[in-house]
């Protein structure tokens, strides 16, 4: 290539850049309008639209014919709907704090930059945010593909009016992280419980001697490895390694490399259906009847509902043998053969609560 060659590719580059931006400010501009519309038909919440945004995102990556990946262009165009929707409604999201858990990837993933996060000290926290309003939406952790359910959050959502709007998966990868730069130097490794669950033979091969000590979150763990220093690491994110200028001392060190994390969207409203979504429910049997959870779920295999999760908790304050079910499956509240089931199944439950319908994740 000669240099002209590049200056003429650059050229070309300028010219379409700014076509790019030409047509972002037209789409900001038609969002604020979009906004007017809203408030016109009597809107008064916030303008977020989980199914309208997953409905963009899906045409996006349908369209998609490369160089770019589908998931490259999602996450493009998640930032511009994102920068979009803070000129209708700024949005404030409540998570599992500090500043650089996983949690607030998945905030930014699922929500994109432009929204203020607001990093909380517990699981609860978040429910009592977004139910008091100093929150418009929350993001809670409820499963990971290693170390199960996060029971915390199956305990809020037992007894919460919030809504699941949305889920978001994402790849969880560790990493070990120090101001030091010698891996044979490190004698105490700081992580979350989970964390240390998910990188076991890695710390058992590499680090056999390191002192493990259980912190409330990777973030913790990575500022504490900064604030001692010299010996001491955390197994934490990227994002948490560079919040607090630590050294990657080993990268993608979990056991599991498919190791992933499941989150839920919290608010107050419910997404209309998009053709792929999942709806959310929690449930009791009566007690002494035997058989009765085949019973309870008999009308989802006779209306062929996929169930694709189903978990137990016991419920706290009443004898042992009382459990809460948590069921997902495929399907949208509004769908007739979805209401039918539910009709059959809340009529033989002790307890039910549709805790929300909700767009399958993305990306
Ligand atoms: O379509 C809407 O309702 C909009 O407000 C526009 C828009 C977008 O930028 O595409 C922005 C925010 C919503 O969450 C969904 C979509």
């Amino acid at each position: 290539m000669t240099p002209n060659e590049l200056a003429k590719a650059r050229e070309q580059i300028d010219g379409l850049d700014e076509q790019i931006q030409s047509l972002i400010s037209q789409r900001a501009r038609v969002a604020q309008n979009v906004a007017h519309i809203k408030q016109r038909m009597g809107d008064t919440g916030d303008h977020y639209r989980p199914s309208r945004e997953v409905e963009v995102l899906r045409r996006a990556m349908e369209r998609n014919s490369g160089p770019l990946t589908d998931e490259s262009i999602a996450r493009l165009m998640r930032e511009i709907m994102s920068a979009c929707l803070s000129l209708e409604s700024p949005l404030t999201i409540s998570y599992l704090g500090p500043e650089g858990t996983y949690t607030q990837a998945a905030v930014l993933k699922h929500f994109g930059d432009s929204v203020k996060a607001r990093p909380t000290a517990a699981i609860d926290e978040i429910f009592r945010d977004v139910e008091s309003g100093a929150a418009d939406y929350g993001v809670v952790p409820v499963e990971n593909s290693i170390g199960g359910v996060v029971s915390h959050t199956l305990d809020a959502l037992a007894h919460t009016k919030l809504r699941i709007c949305g889920e978001v998966t994402l790849p969880i990868h560790h990493h070990l992280l120090s101001k030091d730069a010698d891996l044979s130097k490190i004698t105490k490794v700081y992580s979350h419980a989970q964390s240390f669950a998910q990188c076991r033979k890695w710390l058992d091969a590499r680090l056999p001697k390191a002192d493990r000590e259980t912190v409330a979150s990777n973030a913790a763990a990575a500022q504490l490895a900064q604030d001692q220093g010299a010996g001491v690491a955390a197994i934490a994110s990227l994002q948490a390694g560079q919040l607090y200028e630590l050294n990657i001392l080993a990268s993608n060190i979990e056991d599991d490399p498919s190791n992933t994390t499941r989150f839920l969207v919290i608010g107050k409203q419910d997404p209309t259906p998009t053709g792929e979504d999942i709806t959310s429910i929690v449930l009791s049997a009566h007690r002494n009847q035997p058989g009765a959870l085949f019973k309870l779920l008999q009308p989802f295999a006779d209306a062929k509902l996929d169930l694709t999760r189903i978990e137990s908790r016991p419920m706290k304050g009443s004898p042992v043998n009382d459990y809460f079910f948590f069921v997902d499956f495929v399907g949208h509240t509004s769908n007739e053969l979805v209401k039918k089931a539910l009709d059959d199944v809340r009529s033989n439950a002790a307890f039910f609560k549709i805790l929300g319908s909700y767009p399958l994740a993305v990306m």
